[in-house]
């Protein structure tokens, strides 16, 4: 068991790298997927389940934790992993993105964002040092930095303010931070677009020193093209030695395509949403399981597939608990979603350490049919 926080790179393909980071919580192998457990719960799973998903770590949300059941009375109760019954690590997010996604009645000025809570109207305030001292209450291993997420499109003149106030607000959550040995915390790159200004943000995050570094600012709306049009250039100016971070992403060939391009972790409630929502995604594309084409299918989602779902249970009655409307169905589902994103960094974590990863990526596209299967 390690009291510190280390990242060792294993092996690189391209840009593509393979590694492993050390926690006092225990290892995450990478390049990560990691489930996101907003309300201290990856909704619709236990948490036995979804360690047998093969999640090394997990994410939690400082803006609807702080909300509820709030930080404090979490830190009460012995932190978040003992809360929720999840001993491995996990990440929060810093909750500036839930503000804006979610909140109402914003006010965002050089102090934080004030707002209003969705769930009851209270207002409350988020600063850098009280995401800080959130994430602390909480317990999260990784901590990241708060920081302000520009919706896209933007001119360039908002994204370059909004980066330069996220870059001051980094320097602050540094000094929030401290020093907290087997703890780390994240600076998040911003700059939109702009090839400029995401070097001018990675340069200025590398000049306060970071455990880890995440690409903030995409998934937003910009499209897969623009995004890896951006991770073309975006990850090359942050430090080889120390993990980078996607955030939000993504759609399992965004994914790919990000590890392709030198990210090491990602987040996205795709996999978790979609199976409460009937979409289930396999290699061979998406099952929309709640078309009546499936109602008489004695066959699996996916033979190829080991998850309880695919291995007792046929398209049919998969069908028939999402029409009924039965808390099986998104139990299973979920399961299944997150099983298979969890083999496809499997795969990428294999490949890249075989020196085989462009065949991989060749073989991953080829098996997705067109549209609905
Ligand atoms: O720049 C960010 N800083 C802090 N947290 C973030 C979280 C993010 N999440 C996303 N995208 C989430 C996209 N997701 C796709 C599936 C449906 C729900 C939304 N971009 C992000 C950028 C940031």
């Amino acid at each position: 068991m390690t009291e510190r926080f280390s990242f060792e790179l294993k092996a690189t393909d391209g840009k593509a790298r393979t590694g492993v980071i050390n926690t006092p919580r225990g290892e995450i192998r990478t390049p990560a997927f990691m489930p996101v457990g907003t309300a201290a719960t990856v909704k619709a799973m236990m948490p036995e389940s979804v360690r047998a998903t093969g999640a090394d770590i997990l994410l939690g949300n400082t803006y609807h934790l702080m909300l509820r059941p709030t930080a404090e009375r979490i830190d009460r109760l012995g932190g978040l992993h003992k809360f929720m019954n999840w001993d491995r690590p996990i990440l929060t997010d810093s909750g500036g993105f839930q503000v804006m996604s979610l909140a109402g009645l914003r006010k965002l000025t050089e102090k934080g964002v004030t707002f209003k809570s969705h769930i009851d109207g209270s207002k409350h305030e988020l600063t850098p040092e009280r995401s800080m001292e959130i994430q602390k209450l909480l317990g999260s291993d990784i901590v990241m930095c708060f920081d302000e997420c520009p919706a896209l499109p933007a001119d360039r003149d908002r994204i370059a303010e909004s980066m330069r106030l996220s870059m001051r607000w980094a320097a602050r959550s540094k000094e929030a931070f401290g020093d907290r040995p087997g703890h780390a915390l994240f600076g998040i790159q911003q700059g939109g677009l702009e090839a400029d200004f995401r070097e001018e943000s990675a340069e200025a995050l590398k000049e306060i020193g970071f455990d880890g570094y995440a690409v903030g600012g995409l998934a937003v709306g910009e499209g897969q093209e623009a995004m890896f049009g951006c991770l073309d250039h975006a990850p090359d100016h942050l430090p080889k030695d120390k993990p980078r971070y996607l955030m939000g992403v993504g759609k399992p060939d965004d994914i790919v395509g990000a590890v392709a391009r030198g990210i090491d972790m990602m987040d996205c409630v795709l996999p978790s949403r979609s199976g409460r929502t009937g979409q289930v995604f396999t290699r061979r594309g998406v099952v929309n399981i709640k078309n009546a084409r499936h109602a008489d299918d004695p066959r699996p989602l996916d033979e190829a597939c080991s998850c309880p779902a695919c291995s007792n249970y046929s398209r049919a009655y998969l069908h028939h608990v999402y029409r009924s409307n039965e808390m099986i169905s998104g139990m299973l589902l979920t399961w299944h979603n997150l099983h298979y994103f969890q083999e496809i960094m499997q795969g990428m974590r294999d490949a890249i350490g075989a020196g085989t990863f462009e065949d991989w990526q060749a073989e991953f596209h080829a098996q997705r049919a067109q549209g609905d299967i």
